[in-house]
């Protein structure tokens, strides 16, 4: 093949085609996800369970499609085709989402919903399976694509490419899990306006068009290392014949091997087994990198619970729980050119040899520190959470919807009460309150591990009413309000996202949940109707009371009092930022250096099979989160937090020692060499080495033909 090599500032053009072609296609991936629970939860009206077991079965499949993407490169197409092909087939599946979220193709009623769901399912799942087949597969392949740009002089290029390369990873996701939750809140529809699904899935599939685009427009500057037959297929046989034979040989008398996959020595060629050598001793340093991917992932799920339970007032901006992950690529953005500029050059200048394993094992220890954080973090968290009833223990308020202030006698204690703001907590079953001067006496049956609230009429004489109230914190940092009506009239309470519906004269609604921020009631009476206007932190849950005293008119504000049930969030986001701070100064580390470690380990010919590798650590990460989450049910947050951090410190020992015995090799080298004694030793091989003549012209490479003579 030939190809035009031009060069800019030391680096190869080619590699500018490459990451423009990451940032959309992170782009793409990461905008579609940003989106898609809420697409299966509320376009397909899948239920909570369903559609976060398909989102995650979804995202493991995107990182173990790779190892296909990889062999297919490495054996059969080589990588440039499999990334164009493969990005078609990933294109394709991001046009059946949008297609498959445009409610008008099946909304033969107009009313504004699918009538055929299941052709709207089926399209999705079809292209979120060609999706997770796109994405995987050409993950591996354009890393690998982006260092074979460069040649073996060109270590410190390589190095910045990696980092370049993982800034566009986090750019384009920055951006687009930004972008794509704006275009999805517009409403767009032909018959009917709806929540605009296909736009946020259609604006992710133009931008993986434009990285099909951009990466074909470099086609002519691009180095293409051909495939070399079906080398995977090679590495199979050739393990499990070095394993028979070890196995055949087994006795005493047989002289031992420097390594068992010398036992491969009688059938196969020397330079493939050393290549296979060189792969598993990198695999066999992967093993215990999962870990550290169990601990990141979990920023998107546990992390985010743990926003919904903090305050995310930062001045005037309100950032939502869900919000606080895009502090990941922000930092990426500002800590990986730190660290290339001024961290790495420091420690070097410093005398220290700061090789790739010791920067991934400090990186491991850093997202260990992230974890004990979260735990602090935690601990100052349960000091705010009100105290709910145990299942032996009862919880009441009482509430006083007459004008008059009342005394309260509970067994043998004294209130005097217009609204109690605190739950009183009881061991008892049954509990005598008297009420009122003359007395009335009642027997309260409370109810078991229940927070309750005893509405005291107006008559106190009438009956009393007891509701059932919230033991939990809202989800998702929402807040639950609800409305009891003293008035002698029915009264409709509404707000633009919700309607508390018609409550009953002594009565009270359901809670509604809202978010955060200032909302406006507005109170209806027959044709009368009042506003009142109140702002709303995250968290909190609230008893609105309306007095029978209201006089509908704009001073109603005053008359309508409110019982906080449950105190707003009051720990603030933004101590989760030395967390993120840490766990991305960790993936830096990490990350980036395995990247670029699984490059420049790896053989001429399994560089995307490495790769594939690496992101394999990845799935199996997510994996351990949803298997440990389950198993390790530890009764108190910060003591699972205490346990994964301990748990990747044990792990990080272990990766240690076994760093502490490899030896950094340079595949090249290996290769070269072995193909110089092949050529010496045996006249009647045919070998064609490499022929690469960089100049800033026309090159020429001729495919290293080998045959096996074995
Ligand atoms: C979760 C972030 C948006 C992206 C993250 N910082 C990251 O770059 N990666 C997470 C898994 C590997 C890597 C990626 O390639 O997306």
């Amino acid at each position: 093949t030939s190809f035009i090599f031009k060069e800019v500032c030391g680096y190869p053009l080619s590699i500018f085609f490459i990451v423009v072609n990451e940032f959309c296609e992170r782009f793409s991936y990461y905008g579609m996800r940003a989106v898609l629970v809420l697409y299966f939860k509320y376009f397909l009206r899948w239920d909570d369970d369903l559609a976060t077991s398909i989102y995650h079965t979804f995202v493991a499949l995107c990182y173990l499609t790779p190892i296909l993407g990889a062999i297919v490169a490495d054996s059969w197409l080589g990588k440039f085709k499999t990334i164009i092909y493969l990005s078609i087939v990933y294109a394709i599946g991001q046009v059946a989402m949008a297609v498959s979220a445009i409610h008008d193709i099946t909304d033969t009623d107009r009313d504004g919903t699918p009538d055929n769901m299941t052709f709207h399912v089926v399209l999705s799942m079809v292209g979120l399976f060609l999706i997770a087949l796109g994405t995987g597969g050409i993950k591996p392949c354009v890393a690998a694509f982006g260092g074979d740009q460069f040649s073996d002089h060109q270590d410190r290029q390589r190095r910045t490419f990696f980092s370049v390369f993982y800034l566009c990873i986090n750019g384009g996701s920055l951006l687009s899990t930004i972008i794509t939750p704006i275009l999805r809140a517009q409403d767009c529809g032909i018959h009917s306006q709806q929540k605009c699904y296909s736009l946020a899935f259609g604006v992710p599939a133009a931008l993986m068009l434009v990285a099909l685009v951009v990466f074909i427009v470099g086609s002519g500057m691009y180095y293409k290392a051909e495939p070399q037959g079906n080398i995977m297929l090679d590495v199979c046989k050739c393990i499990g014949f070095a394993i028979k034979n070890r196995y055949r040989h087994r006795s005493n008398q047989y002289p031992k091997r420097q390594h068992w996959m010398d036992w491969a020595e009688e059938k196969y060629d020397k330079l493939l087994i050393a290549q296979i050598k060189m792969v598993l001793k990198v695999l066999f340093l992967y093993i215990p990198l999962p870990m550290f991917w169990t601990l990141f992932d979990q920023k998107g799920s546990r992390w985010t619970l743990q926003a919904t339970t903090m305050n995310g007032y930062f001045g005037s901006l309100v950032i939502q729980p869900d919000q606080m992950q895009t502090v990941n690529p922000i930092l990426i953005l500002t800590l990986v050119p730190i660290m290339d500029s001024v961290i790495y050059p420091l420690i070097n200048k410093c005398g220290l040899n700061f090789t790739p394993l010791k920067r991934m094992t400090v990186g491991m220890l850093l997202a260990a520190i992230a974890f004990v954080c979260a735990a602090l973090v935690q601990i100052e968290i349960d000091k705010t959470l009100p105290t709910f009833p145990s299942t032996s223990q009862s919880q009441l308020k009482l509430l006083n919807m007459g004008s008059e202030t009342v005394t309260i006698k509970i067994f043998n204690d004294f209130f005097v009460l217009q609204a109690s703001n605190e739950y009183f907590t009881f061991e008892a079953g049954q509990i005598n309150i008297s009420v009122g001067h003359p007395e009335v006496r009642n027997t309260i049956s409370l109810a078991k591990g229940q927070r309750q609230t005893l509405l005291i009429p107006l008559t106190i004489t009438d009956e009393w009413l007891m509701t059932d109230d919230i033991t939990s914190k809202p989800q998702e940092g929402n807040n639950a309000i609800r409305f009891v009506n003293g008035m002698k009239t029915a009264v409709n309470v509404s707000i633009p996202a919700a309607n508390f519906g018609l409550i009953e004269p002594f009565s009270y609604s359901n809670y509604s949940l809202i978010k955060n921020g200032k909302v406006t009631f507005t109170l209806w009476s027959g044709s009368q109707s009042c506003e009142y206007s109140t702002d709303f932190g995250f968290g909190s849950s609230y008893t609105f009371f309306i007095p029978s005293t209201l006089v509908f008119g704009p001073n109603c504000q005053e008359s309508i009092t409110a019982a906080e049930d449950i105190k707003p969030n009051s720990v603030h986001m933004a101590l989760q930022i030395p967390q993120y701070f840490f766990i991305t100064a960790g993936e830096v580390m990490f990350s980036v250096t395995g990247l670029e470690f699984s490059y420049s380990q790896a053989p001429s010919n399994m560089k995307a099979v490495l790769q594939a590798g690496w992101l394999f650590t990845v799935a199996i990460g997510n994996f351990i989160v949803l298997i440990v989450a389950e198993l390790a049910k530890l009764p108190k947050q910060w003591a699972e937090y205490v346990l994964f951090a301990s748990l990747l410190v044990a792990v990080c020992f272990i990766f240690s020692i076994m760093a502490y015995f490899y030896t950094y090799i340079d595949p090249a080298e290996i290769e070269a060499q072995f193909k110089k004694n092949v050529n010496e030793d045996d006249e009647d091989n045919k070998h064609k080495l490499q022929k690469t003549e960089r100049s800033n012209g026309k090159i020429n490479v001729t495919k290293l033909s080998y045959y096996n003579m074995a």
